[in-house]
């Protein structure tokens, strides 16, 4: 059942982006994150200063891309990705609490070219080149604007993290200091979640993506005018988080739920297109701590900590209880969605 009464908060951002702006507004702001950050644990920000048009490319070209034949999108298949777990992945191959995902996507992370870099030399896992759409007219503008995108999203992401930050009594620039540097680990994914999938005999206990909640820190995301994304609240019952145009819906990953010690929690999240017509597509971008930072509980002036969770969450496993680099944890649960890609991991080693 999903409760249709219930609406997440639509949040203005603009005061964070514009160095003028008065503190009042900021802090005013900073409330707001808070009060959504520990009623729901999921926001929409609006006047983000992203523009329209970006976003408008971006679902343009990640259209025309998902229309390709497999055998074409396939040139840019996740396995040949290596390490990096970089590219292309088809329907039912990501798996969510061990459930097959109705929907196929391509991944992204910072673009690093440079060979010399500490973590290519290494061969870190998740780091690397992308590989982006080749072999038609238009793909190399495609590359850009997913770049310009990923760009935008991490100004916008770094804001709001700074918003939070305020909104915990910590410095603002808690975060980018402790947190991200001059490298936080940032995901970006382009999702396709084809019309009637879940409809298909057969499928009909699948989702395009099962409950989950997210692994870093925080999460942005641009939906098209489909819908189909439900939150589940603290009163465990479901609610819709619609499209509204020219807004993201953000929401707070494990990490933060680890740092706060549950005082802003990682919300639980799922999604089905109920569409028989019209594929469904998004983009969430995960803005994460850096590879190496451990990551700790902050010290919260006057506010209480709920502690452990493990029983009620749907992956049964404890934030609190790890511990070491977000770059562990973030490996030990991407080796659960791709087993396959864990495996080859695990053989190169
Ligand atoms: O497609 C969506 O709306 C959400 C995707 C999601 O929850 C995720 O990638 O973690
Ligand atoms: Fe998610």
């Amino acid at each position: 059942m999903v409760n249709e009464q219930a609406s997440l908060p639509i949040i203005d951002v603009s005061p964070l982006l514009d160095l003028n702006s008065h503190r009042d507004n900021q802090q005013e702001t900073a409330t707001e994150i808070h009060q959504a950050c520990r009623s729901w644990g999921f926001f929409y920000v609006k006047n983000h200063g992203v523009p329209l048009k970006l976003q408008e490319e971006l679902i343009k070209f990640s259209r025309k891309f998902f229309a390709r034949p497999l055998e074409e999108k396939m040139q840019i298949d996740m396995n040949k990705g290596g390490r990096a777990w970089r590219g292309y992945f088809p329907v039912g191959n990501e798996l969510t609490s061990g459930k097959p995902d109705g929907k196929e996507g391509i991944y992204f992370g910072t673009e690093i070219n440079d060979i010399n870099h500490p973590k290519v030399r290494n061969n870190t896992p998740l780091h690397g080149r992308n590989q982006f759409p080749s072999g038609k007219s238009d793909d190399d503008e495609f590359r850009q604007v997913i770049l310009t995108y990923m760009t935008a999203m991490e100004s916008l992401g770094r804001a709001i993290m700074s918003a939070l930050a305020r909104s915990l009594k910590l410095d603002p620039n808690f975060f980018d200091k402790n947190y991200f540097g001059e490298e936080p680990t940032c995901l970006f994914r382009i999702f396709n979640y084809p019309a009637s999938f879940c409809q298909q005999q057969g499928n009909e206990n699948l989702w395009g993506v099962g409950e989950h909640t997210d692994y870093g820190m925080l999460t942005l995301l641009l939906q098209d005018d489909i819908g189909g994304l439900q939150v589940k609240t603290s009163r465990n019952e479901w609610i819709q988080a619609p499209p509204v145009p020219n807004t993201f819906v953000c929401n707070i990953g494990d990490m933060l739920d680890r740092m706060t010690g549950g005082y802003y929690r990682s919300t639980p999240h799922r999604v089905r297109n109920l569409s028989t017509t019209r594929d469904r597509l998004s983009f969430p971008f995960f803005l994460d701590p850096n590879w190496d930072a451990e990551v700790l509980p902050i010290p919260m002036k006057g506010m209480t900590n709920i502690n452990d969770d493990a029983e009620h969450r749907w992956d049964k496993s404890s934030v609190h209880t790890f511990h070491g680099t977000y770059g562990e944890y973030l490996l030990k649960k991407v080796s659960r969605v791709f087993p396959d890609l864990a495996q080859e991991q695990t053989i190169n080693k």
